[in-house]
């Protein structure tokens, strides 16, 4: 039986063009600019020494760090550090009305009608826990973090790695057999299914043929109640 559904964000709940066209560019435009404004705040100067730290330059001057950002946004690197820094950058872009989350039309009902069911849900993606909060918060369909009980990022570890789901199981209480994840990216749904979980694919508008998960266009054809073993 499912108890709870984690979902990945960018490919499943949402379109990778949102992601890559809209909040990508956002963040890579305003780096400098917001940096300038904010970099003695906490959670920034945090962020900086994380990167410091995840890039071994303990003595990096802020300019450098900014040359390594410039890099890793050109890369899709899933840095802990940029993604923090990315999330923040967002908010004023939501908060501002410049864009807001999208989601695909078949992910607001199901979501609901498997919240009716009693089953948790959860996201787990590589963009920040504050990034998903504010994407859902600030979707298409309005705020939607209510319907979530349980948000994870890289601080549980890689999406392509199997303990970031024992992490995530653990932290849920539950067995690996209760647990369903929903992603785009057969590599990540591997490490899940090595934990023990169920999985399912979204082929959202692409095929992938090197797959060995079962594949759905939409959230509408996921039953949680029917799931092969
Ligand atoms: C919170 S939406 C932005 C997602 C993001 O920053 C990202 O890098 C997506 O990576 P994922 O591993 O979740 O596909
Ligand atoms: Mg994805």
């Amino acid at each position: 039986m499912i108890r709870a559904i984690v979902t990945d964000i960018e490919g499943t709940t949402s379109d990778i063009r949102f992601v890559h066209q809209v909040l990508f560019p956002y963040a890579r435009k305003h780096l400098e600019s917001w940096l300038a404004q904010h970099q003695h705040e906490d959670a920034v100067v945090q962020s900086l020494n994380d990167l410091r730290q995840e890039t071994d330059q303990p003595q990096a001057t802020q300019a450098e760090l900014v040359a390594v950002l410039y890099q890793f946004m050109d890369e899709d690197r899933k840095s802990t550090a940029l993604k923090a820094l990315q999330g923040m950058i967002w908010r004023d872009g939501y908060l501002n009305g410049d864009f807001t989350g999208h989601l695909y039309a078949d992910v607001l009902p199901a979501l609901q009608a498997w919240q009716q069911q009693g089953i948790k849900l959860c996201v787990y993606s590589s963009g920040s826990v504050a990034a998903q909060k504010l994407l859902f918060g600030y979707s298409d369909a309005g705020d939607l973090t209510g319907l979530f009980s349980g948000w994870f990022d890289t601080h549980v570890g890689a999406k392509r790695d199997v303990t970031s789901y024992r992490n995530i199981q653990q932290q849920l209480g539950l067995a690996p057999q209760e647990l369903l994840f929903l992603s785009d990216i057969n590599q990540e749904l591997d490490a899940a299914r090595s934990a023990g979980w169920h999985t399912l694919q979204l082929i959202r508008d692409r095929l992938d043929t090197d797959s060995s998960h079962r594949q759905v266009a939409s959230f509408a054809e996921i039953n949680p109640e029917f799931l092969p073993t």
